[in-house]
């Protein structure tokens, strides 16, 4: 179980609060969909929980382990089993889709591996299976560069995976994908939940959290004041976060 309690962020030298004491807690296996309005702290909140930000208090646990007391922002141990999914995959464009795979992501890898692109061959096996599974074997030689948005970001899902993502943290990450790339990106999210017990939770638009996910949480103003499980929002809730 993953625990968040009284999550403060803040920024611009801390006179604004974006995140304002969020508590909630989730299991393996869920896929949580977060919606709310522009700048209710949806991709702040995302990169919190994936420790690329420093919190500026509150308590973080996984089982029971503490990754934050009273702030910061974890160690690196914790850093390695999660993945932030950008809207658009920061991946190396002259770099194969592989090779991007087996280098790993800026966060979750050590800086050593990414300079100087090491790798064994068993990662290579790997890299190789879980391409397969993404339906992208085709494409393990193409550079990042050349595929599309919506290969670019099963390739980005890939990475997370191979380098032992647990919990994937994707802001908006279907964002310009035609439907059906979306719709592949989504559903590749959602097994990795139902199938193999990862954690994902995901801004997205209302629609395809409600489509798509498991549990929704409604951000308003740094707060969260929806959570939802297994139906819609009504109208009343979405009404609440200034959604309709
Ligand atoms: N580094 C920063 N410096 C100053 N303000 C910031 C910073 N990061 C976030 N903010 C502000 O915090 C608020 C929340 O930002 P965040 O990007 O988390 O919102 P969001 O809900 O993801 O918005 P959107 O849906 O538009 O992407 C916004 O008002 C934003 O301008």
């Amino acid at each position: 179980m993953i625990k968040v309690s009284h999550l403060k962020k803040s920024v611009d030298g801390n006179k604004k609060q974006v995140l304002r004491g969020i508590t909630t807690q989730f299991e393996q296996g869920e896929i949580i969909g977060v919606v709310g309005p522009s700048g209710s702290g949806k991709s702040t909140l995302l990169r919190c929980l994936a420790l690329r930000e420093s919190w500026n208090g509150g308590e973080y646990s996984w089982d029971g382990n503490q990754i934050i007391k009273g702030g910061g922002k974890g160690s690196q141990k914790y850093r390695s089993k999660c993945a932030y999914l950008e809207q658009n995959p920061s991946l190396y464009p002259d770099k194969t889709a592989l090779k991007n795979v087996l280098i790993g992501q800026v966060g979750q890898t050590s800086f050593l591996r990414r300079i100087t692109g090491m790798v064994r061959s068993d990662d290579y096996m790997g890299a190789m299976d879980e391409l397969e599974k993404f339906g992208l074997l085709d494409k393990a030689h193409v550079k990042a560069g050349k595929l599309s948005g919506g290969e670019r970001q099963r390739v980005a899902i890939c990475r997370a995976l191979v380098h032992g993502a647990g919990f994937i943290a994707a802001d908006e990450p279907v964002v310009g994908l035609d439907p059906q790339s979306a719709e592949r990106v989504l559903n590749t999210l959602r097994s990795l939940c139902s199938e193999q017990g990862k954690t994902v939770v995901a801004a997205l638009p209302i629609e395809l959290a409600e489509r798509y996910c498991t549990r929704i949480w409604g951000l308003y103003e740094g707060e969260l004041k929806l959570d939802v499980s297994g139906r819609r929002l009504t109208a009343e809730e979405k009404r609440s976060i200034d959604l309709v």
